[in-house]
Parts: C-alpha cells; structure tokens; sequence
C-alpha cells in the first residue's frame, strides 16, 4: 500500500507538476495565443497588406503589361521602320554605291571635260582671233568688192564699146548660108523608090559641095549640062559668107553664130536678123523652129539669150524692160499678128521719131515682156493667127514677110547709163521667080509676087545704098521708103545696127536657079559694109 501511497503520492506530485506544468503550459498557451493573435493579426495586417500590395502589384503588373505590350507594339513598330531604314539604308548604300561610281565617272568625264574645255578655249580664243582676222579681211574684201564692182561697171561700159568693136569688124551686115537638108517630103510620093532617094542623095552631095574644111565660108555649086554641040558642059559657082552651114548644122550651131549679135541689143543697139531664100528653103524652120529643145529656132533662142543677158547685168546694176510686137507685111500692107480679131482689118501706119530714133506703128499691139516663157506663147498666138490668115489666103504665111520686134529698155541706176535697143527677127517672104512662082496665069498671085520681089530687091538697095554711105558716100540717099519693110526697119538698118541675113538654100538639084538667084542676092548684101572695115568676099562663076 505504501507502494501505492508513495505511488498515489508520486502520482499526485506528478499530478501537482502536470498540473503546474498545465498552469504554466495555459499561461504559455494564453501567452503563445496571444502572441498567436498578436500574429495572426499580424499576419492579417500582413495579408491585407499582402492583398493590397498584390493588388497594386497587379495593377501595376496590368499596368506594366500594358507598357509591356506598349512597349512590343513599339518595338514591333520599331522593328517594322528599322528594317524599313535597313532596306533604305541598302538602297542607299546602293545608291551610294552607284553614285560613288557615278561620281567617279563623272569625275573622270569632269576632268576630261575641263581639259577639254581648256581646248576649246584655247580653239575659241584661236577661233575669235581668226574671225576678228578673218572680219578685217572681209572688211578689206567689201572695201575690194566696191572697188571691184566700179571697177566692173567700167569693164562693162568698155565690154560694150569693144563688143560693138568686134561686131563692126566682123561687119555691120553679115550673111551666112544655110542649107536645108534634103528631106522625106523631097522623095516623090506614091510609088516611093529607095533607088530614087539615093540618086537624089547623091544628086544634092553633087550639086553642093563646102570647099573651105577650116572656117566653113564657102559653097560651091556645080552642074553638068550637053551643050548644042553634044559635048559635056559643066559649070562651078563659088560664093563665099561669113559663115556656110551644112544641111547637117543644128539649130544650136547657127545660133551660137547669132548669139553675139542678141547681146549687142541689151547694149543697146538695133540688130535685124533676116531668113531670106525660095518656099521650102528653111527660113521658117531657121527662125522659128520646132518645138523640141534640138529644133527651137532663132527667135526663141534670141529671145531666151536676151532675157539672161539681162538678169546678169542686173548685178552691174542695169534694169532692162522688153516689150514685143509681131507684124506681117502682106502685099505691102501691114498686120498685126498679136491683135485681137481673126483676121485685122486696120489701117496701120509707120511713124519714125527724129529725136529718140524709135518707131512706131499705129494701132498695132505692143505686149510687155518679161519672160521668154511669154514670148513663146506670143509667138504661138502669132503663129495661130497666121494659120487662120493662111486658110482665108492661100499659103499666105509664105507669100508675106514677118517682122518680130523685140525692144529692150535699159537704165543703170549705178552709172546713171542708160540704153534703148531693139531685136528684129524677119521671116522674109519666098524669094522665087515670077515663073516658078506659078504666078503668071493668076491675078493674085502675080501681085503678090511682084510685091515680094519689090520688097525684097528694096531690101537689097537699102542694104547696097547703106554700104555706099558707109564707104563715104555722106549724101547718098537711102531709099527706105521703096517697101513697107524697109521703111519699117528703117531706124533699124541704119547708123551702126547690126544685120545679119540667113541665106536658106534648099539642097535639091531642081532648084538650082532659085539657089543661084538667091546667092547672088546675098552676095551682094554681103559685099556691103556700113561704116566699117569692108568684107573680103568672092564670087566665080558664070
Ligand atoms: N535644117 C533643117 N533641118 C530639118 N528640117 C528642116 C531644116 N530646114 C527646113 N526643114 C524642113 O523643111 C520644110 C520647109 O522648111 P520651112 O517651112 O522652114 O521653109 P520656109 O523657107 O520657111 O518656107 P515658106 O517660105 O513656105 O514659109 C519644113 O518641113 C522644115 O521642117
């Protein structure tokens, strides 16, 4: 029992220390619970101020998301431009790269450019100083123009007097020759024979033969005839002209002998070209022409040489004014060829002025030139109205002379000179014989023909007469007044003109006689001199 005693005693001593131990353990309890309060409100504050530092920290945490994603849009804005500069920063650095190369070229072609600038200056001043050179000799050159063209107004002036010069050495009144060659319409139709056109071939190369190979100045004609007592008889005629063309002439070759005489008119002289010989001979065809450039006779030719002569003076300061007219002689009775009507009925009369020296013709039309394109188509006009004129009157244009009538006016305003000369071109009338003329039975005709013959030995007097007075004659009387044509051509024939006669033969041996007549004729006209140096001339023959 005591064990219990001492073991209810122990367990109540243990009782009494649990029950302190739990005294002291509640004290603790209550001081660890109120250190637990102390904590957990600790802790609450702690949490609260844990929430409200979490809350702040998540609205700073939004806030910083925000900014976050800000910030990524900024920087995806920024990644966007930057790679943006990147690409521009590589197109320039290509750029760059490329106007470096650029700028190097461009440095070389400066560098180039300035030496080559430095050449050109260098040429420029090189340049300037040629052109101030080349300004002083052109200046030296004007002043030597100046002086050159008086100079050449007075070369012109002397031209002139030593052009007139040559022309009346050569002879005032000149003749040449022209024979036709022989033609188709010469061979005998129907039934043509080429054995006849050779026998005429040859018959013509007989009849005519051009002795004179160097100047071509002489014909000779020849013919073989039986005489009563059977023998042989053949006789030769010579003649001798300033010129003998032959049938093979051209139309350009004749003229290149005229042209001389178409310049002395724009000096101022009268010069008459005459186109004498029987029907058929080739006066129209000398005079007139063809159409074609090889065929255009000696008026177009003239005309076209006038009119150039006159567009080079210009430039020695001449100004020339032309003016044409066209008249017929029919019968001894005047026509205008350019006038109006059909065929001109007026009356028309010669009138010579003393004082200028001009003729006139009343009531006949006198048309300004001023270029040969109009004179062709004037001489075209002519030559209808001579048609219509040739039907009303049988083959008139042969039985009647025509005169073309060039006058040209020139003025130099720079030497104050002036000129007034004229250029006729005469077609004459057929110069056959009352018998070939088949005029004998025939009125008409036989007018007609002594008209011509009357015309054209007054022609021939006139001619002789002026030569008489040139040789010293002063007094001798010219009879001007024996034709209408003459009388016409008075102041044209007279002091110093200038006459040329065509002489048209026609090559055929059955005009012989009308070749001799004609010959003769012109012989006579050439052996005449007016004023100057006479002429050696020849005739043998019967
Ligand atoms: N040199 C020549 N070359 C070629 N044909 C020519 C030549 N001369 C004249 N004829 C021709 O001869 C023919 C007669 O010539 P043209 O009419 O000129 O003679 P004409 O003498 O004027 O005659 P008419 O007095 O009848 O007028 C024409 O057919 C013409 O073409």
């Amino acid at each position: 029992m005591d064990a219990e005693r001492v073991k209810v005693a122990e367990l109540q001593g243990n009782q009494l220390a649990m029950s302190q131990q739990l005294t002291a353990s509640r004290t603790q309890e209550m001081a660890q619970r109120r250190e637990l309060d102390s904590a957990s409100d600790e802790i609450d504050q702690l949490r609260k101020r844990h929430a409200r530092e979490l809350e702040e920290q998540e609205i700073d945490m939004r806030k910083k998301d925000r900014e976050v994603r800000e910030l990524k849009e900024d920087l995806r804005m920024c990644q966007h431009d930057l790679e943006r500069e990147r690409e521009t920063v590589a197109s320039l650095k290509a750029t760059v790269s490329h106007q470096s190369t650029a700028h190097v070229a461009l440095t070389t072609q400066i560098s180039s450019s300035q030496a080559h600038q430095t050449a050109l200056q260098a040429h420029l001043e090189a340049e300037m100083k040629a052109k101030s050179d080349l300004e002083a000799e052109l200046e030296s050159m004007r002043k030597r123009i100046v002086e050159l063209e008086i100079e050449t107004r007075e070369a012109e002036t002397i031209r002139r007097k030593l052009h007139n010069q040559v022309q009346e050495l050569k002879g005032n009144i000149r003749v040449f020759c022209r024979v036709r060659p022989l033609l188709s319409s010469d061979i005998p139709t129907p039934d043509y024979d080429p054995e006849e056109e050779d026998r005429r071939r040859e018959e013509c190369k007989a009849l005519m033969v051009f002795p004179d190979k160097m100047d071509h100045k002489e014909i000779m004609l020849s013919s073989s005839s039986e005489s009563a007592t059977g023998q042989e008889r053949k006789d030769e005629w010579i003649f001798a002209f300033d010129r003998v063309f032959e049938p093979h002439a051209s139309q350009a070759e004749v003229f290149e002998e005229i042209s001389q005489l178409a310049q002395s008119c724009t000096d101022g002289y009268n010069v008459c070209v005459f186109a004498y010989g029987q029907t058929g001979s080739g006066k129209s065809f000398t005079m007139e022409g063809g159409t074609t450039e090889a065929t255009v006779g000696m008026i177009p030719r003239a005309v076209e040489q006038v009119f150039r002569e006159a567009e080079q003076l210009k430039s020695k300061g001449w100004e020339y004014k032309m003016e044409g007219q066209f008249l017929e002689i029919y019968n001894e009775t005047i026509n205008d060829l350019l006038g109006k009507a059909d065929f001109d009925r007026k009356k028309h009369e010669i009138k010579h002025d003393a004082k200028t020296g001009r003729t006139t013709v009343t009531d006949v039309n006198v048309v300004p030139l001023s270029s040969p394109a109009q004179v062709s188509t004037l001489l075209n006009f002519a030559q209808s109205r001579r048609s219509v004129a040739a039907t009303l009157m049988n083959e008139r244009s042969s039985r009647s002379h025509s005169v073309f009538t060039l006058r040209i006016y020139g003025k130099n305003s720079l030497t104050g000179e002036s000129c007034d000369g004229s250029l006729n071109l005469v077609d004459l009338a057929g110069s056959e014989r009352l018998e070939k003329s088949g005029a004998a039975g025939d009125k008409d005709r036989l007018r007609e023909t002594q008209n011509i013959n009357k015309s054209l030995s007054a022609l021939g007097d006139v001619i002789a007469a002026l030569g008489e007075k040139g040789e010293g004659k002063t007094d001798k009387h010219i009879p001007y007044r024996n034709s209408k044509l003459t009388y016409l051509l008075q102041n044209s024939l007279s002091g110093n003109s200038k006459t040329l006669m065509v002489l048209n033969l026609s090559p055929l041996a059955s005009h012989l006689n009308e070749s001799l007549c004609s010959l003769r004729f012109a012989t006579k006209v050439n052996n005449t001199t007016i004023g100057t140096a006479k002429k050696q001339t020849r005739v043998i023959g019967p």
